[in-house]
């Protein structure tokens, strides 16, 4: 059975920063979001953990292996260098999502995202433990993106087709699975998902390719921390594009039972 961990990354009373003492240049607001999204996913990359921007004013990342110490410190960290603060909620479960919900919950128990006297919540419960079969994460992209979009396409109609795809992808696994998918970048998505077998992953492909006629393919890993599961997907990715198959599966441990 899959543990993930997951803490969520809320900026505490951000709304109201945004429109302090009037509204801010929007580029400045971007460049502020992205600068903070780069520091936490660097902060938790160097310990194995994934971040993604998702509406960046609150971030989901996956923190298997990373301690309540080590969530205080980013905390410390960005209060250091940002005119902004993070709260963090962190929680464990089988499914993701479930995981994300409890997470999220320790933060709405503290108070509203726009109370200015709530900042810096750290509450949550951390894996002491990690095994090699805790996390599964599969990384799909897009076949031949190049050649179908980017090289035909101007870059706006190419930018629809892979949101489609993101889009039908994200919704179909969150319903079917309690998974939790991310699009990060060019072609690609990165899924957090509970136990799946090959089947599953077939068939989130055939929903994508029925919905919005985009052709995914797929790899899927299995490790102790998100890299080492995120870095088996992309090994198996290859074997799709090396084999032309749409799902593999690499890096799951023998069971030990
Ligand atoms: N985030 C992320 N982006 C990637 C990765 N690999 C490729 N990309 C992005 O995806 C874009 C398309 O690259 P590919 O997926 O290799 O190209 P493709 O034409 O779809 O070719 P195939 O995947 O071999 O079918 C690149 O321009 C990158 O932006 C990855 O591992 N992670």
């Amino acid at each position: 059975m899959t543990t993930t961990q997951v803490t969520l990354v809320q900026i505490d009373n951000y709304g109201p920063w945004t429109v302090t003492p009037e509204p801010r240049r929007e580029m400045d607001l971007q460049t502020l979001q992205s600068r903070l999204f780069a520091d936490i996913a660097e902060y938790l990359g160097h310990r194995d953990g994934y971040a993604f921007f998702t509406r960046f004013d609150n971030m989901i990342t996956v923190t298997n292996g990373i301690d309540g110490d080590a969530h205080a410190t980013l905390q410390e960290s960005i209060r250091n260098r940002y005119p902004v603060t993070v709260s963090l909620g962190t929680a464990v479960s089988d499914r993701p999502v479930d995981a994300l919900e409890e997470a999220n919950h320790r933060i709405q128990l503290e108070g509203s995202a726009q109370d200015e006297h709530r900042t810096e919540v750290l509450a949550g419960e951390y894996l002491t433990e990690t095994t090699p079969s805790d996390l599964q994460i599969a990384h799909f992209d897009v076949v031949n993106a190049t050649g179908k979009y980017t090289d035909r396409l101007n870059e706006f109609d190419t930018f629809i087709n892979i949101e489609r795809a993101y889009a039908s992808l994200m919704e179909y696994l969150r319903e079917a699975h309690g998974a939790l998918s991310f699009f990060v970048g060019g072609d690609n998505i990165i899924a957090v998902c509970p136990d799946l077998n090959e089947s599953a992953f077939t068939d989130a492909v055939d929903h994508v390719m029925n919905d919005v006629d985009v052709d995914l393919q797929v790899g899927v890993g299995r490790g102790a921390t998100a890299h080492e599961a995120g870095f088996a997907a992309k090994h198996a990715l290859e074997d799709c594009r090396h084999d032309g198959t749409s799902v593999e599966i690499t890096g799951v441990p023998a069971p030990t039972d």
